[in-house]
């Protein structure tokens, strides 16, 4: 779940694509990069670290051009070194970066086949690189000196045809335009959006509505699954439907942790939807135990705020702020490893001790992933006093791992893998464990947009829409990307010669 965005505009758009990868943060806090085009070069900064420690005011100056794409990175494949960062690029044809939210499901093959048949070769083991030849290579058949948009979307229809798995990503071709397109399944989000100049209308695409508010563009609306949106530098813009066979299945997870609650995202305004979850939540304790004994109830920050909060008000119990966040240490589930992970809780959260002392606490969290957060949680809380703790989760139990674009390879690294919810709460060591309902879940999104029937619900039920996964693509996923292997991966990436195609550095 990284965060894209690209912009097309009258004048230069290095500050405006800076702003918006700030508001994009939480979708990934381990590189930044951004691609701008003046005339027919491209300027390209990228590194590892959060979008202020990467562009620097000499970086800023020197990315020039009223185009550019921009990328915050949580890696699902490959390694974090920043020779993986993004946007990628490559020189032919016409010169093409690329910026890539989601996860090819079948980068290998697709990899194996660039090499054989399209002479192509893949310098990382990212498989945005792989998203980016396969355009640049369908392009290049083409044959144009100067592509159209037909041209633009001919190949967006290849690339689908080509490439598996959950993908919205972002294109700036030299001298042409900006290229945006978003897989079949729409599982992950894509938005565009508009402002009016003195000198024009600017166009503006992203992960996230909130990157639209911020810089004063308005929202126009969600790109559809399969389509792909062209705009040309004299900021003509274009679309087209690429794909066949279209469903709009977005991403579950989106709603209940990944997106921030102030975006709009497939018309289901996100806040909304994590109201309707507490609610739901509510509903389930009074069925479960109607003579429950809460004193009250306190949300661990920052994400699950607004259905606790919820939940509270439905259940006529107190809502307190018990834990303090940290405003210095960023989303722990989104950091690299378990060791860094696991640090990283105590010394983001610390708790009131008078909000706990002799009540019975209803502690909850949007959603129990490794159950890090929990299990350190729960023992703070008795730490400092509570008579009993109960764990509210406003998601189902994460059971299966993510292909699409979210960094769970292992089944084995859930806590709630192959356990039942009385087991999860042992494990986590509360007194009593409540989970959301999936179809509850499911219809706090769905009520905000009734025309989403499907969503990818694949990290709680193991069902994955795009079709694309066998136990085999499993196994190789965790032998890969399991917590002891990335360690791995990092230490091989970084004697790589990093940033091959950095212009500034
Ligand atoms: O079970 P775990 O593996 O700990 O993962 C789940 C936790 O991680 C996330 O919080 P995070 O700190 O990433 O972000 P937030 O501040 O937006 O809640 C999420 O909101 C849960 O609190
Ligand atoms: N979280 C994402 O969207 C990751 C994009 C891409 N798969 C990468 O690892 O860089
Ligand atoms: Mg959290």
């Amino acid at each position: 779940m990284c965060g894209i965005v690209g912009i097309v505009a009258k004048s230069n758009v290095n500050q405006t694509i800076f702003d918006a990868l700030t508001v994009l943060q939480h979708r990934g806090q381990d590189a930044a990069g951004m691609v701008t085009c003046e005339g027919n070069r491209f300027f390209l900064r990228k590194d590892n670290g959060l979008v202020n420690e990467v562009f620097r005011t000499r970086h800023m100056k020197r990315l020039a051009g009223n185009v550019g794409i921009g990328h915050v990175r949580y890696p699902t494949a490959g390694s974090s070194s920043s020779a993986e960062a993004q946007p990628f690029y490559v020189n032919s044809p016409y010169g093409i970066a690329l910026a890539h939210n989601g996860n090819l499901t079948n980068a290998d093959d697709v990899a194996e086949q660039m090499f054989r048949a399209d002479l192509r070769h893949i310098n990382t083991t990212s498989d945005s690189e792989v998203l980016l030849n396969v355009l640049a290579h369908e392009l290049q058949l083409q044959g144009k000196l100067k592509p159209q948009a037909e041209d633009m979307f001919a190949a967006v229809q290849r690339v689908h045809e080509r490439c598996k798995g959950g993908y919205a990503a972002v294109a700036l071709i030299t001298g042409y335009g900006m290229l945006a397109f978003r897989d079949p399944h729409g599982i992950r989000p894509l938005i565009y959006g508009k402002r009016e100049t003195k000198s024009g209308t600017e166009y503006m695409v992203a992960s996230e509505s909130v990157a639209l508010d911020i810089s004063g563009f308005e929202r126009v609306r969600d790109i559809a699954p399969g389509e792909a949106i062209y705009i040309d530098m004299a900021g003509n813009v274009s679309t087209q439907q690429c794909a066949e066979n279209t469903t709009l299945a977005p991403c579950l997870f989106e709603y209940v942790y990944l997106a921030r609650p102030d975006s709009i995202i497939d018309e289901v305004n996100v806040h909304i939807s994590r109201m309707r979850m507490g609610k739901k939540l509510a509903d389930k304790i009074r069925r479960e135990r109607p003579d429950h004994d809460i004193d009250v109830i306190i949300p661990i920050p920052d994400t699950s705020r607004t259905s606790a909060m919820e939940m509270a008000k439905e259940l006529g119990v107190t809502f307190r702020e018990g834990f303090i966040k940290n405003r210095y240490i960023g989303r722990t589930f989104i950091m690299p490893g378990q060791v860094q992970r696991k640090k990283s809780v105590r010394r983001k959260l610390n708790p009131i001790g008078m909000e706990f002392k002799d009540k019975v606490v209803m502690l909850v969290d949007d959603s129990i992933v490794r159950g890090t957060t929990s299990s350190q949680i729960v023992q703070m809380a008795r730490d400092v006093g509570a008579k009993k703790v109960y764990f509210a989760s406003a998601a189902p139990p994460v059971k299966f791992p993510n292909v699409y674009g979210i960094d769970m390879p292992a089944a084995e690294e859930l806590i709630a893998h192959g356990r039942t919810d009385k087991e999860i709460g042992e494990e986590i060591g509360c007194d009593w464990m409540i989970y959301q309902e999936l179809d509850d879940l499911k219809q706090s999104v769905s009520e905000g947009n009734p025309s989403i029937t499907e969503f990818d619900t694949c990290v709680f039920d193991g069902q994955y829409v795009a079709g694309d996964i066998d136990e085999d693509y499993l196994k190789r996923l965790k032998a890969a990307r399991n917590d002891s292997a990335k360690g791995k991966n990092k230490k091989a990436s970084s004697n790589e010669s990093s940033n091959l195609c950095s212009k500034i550095d």
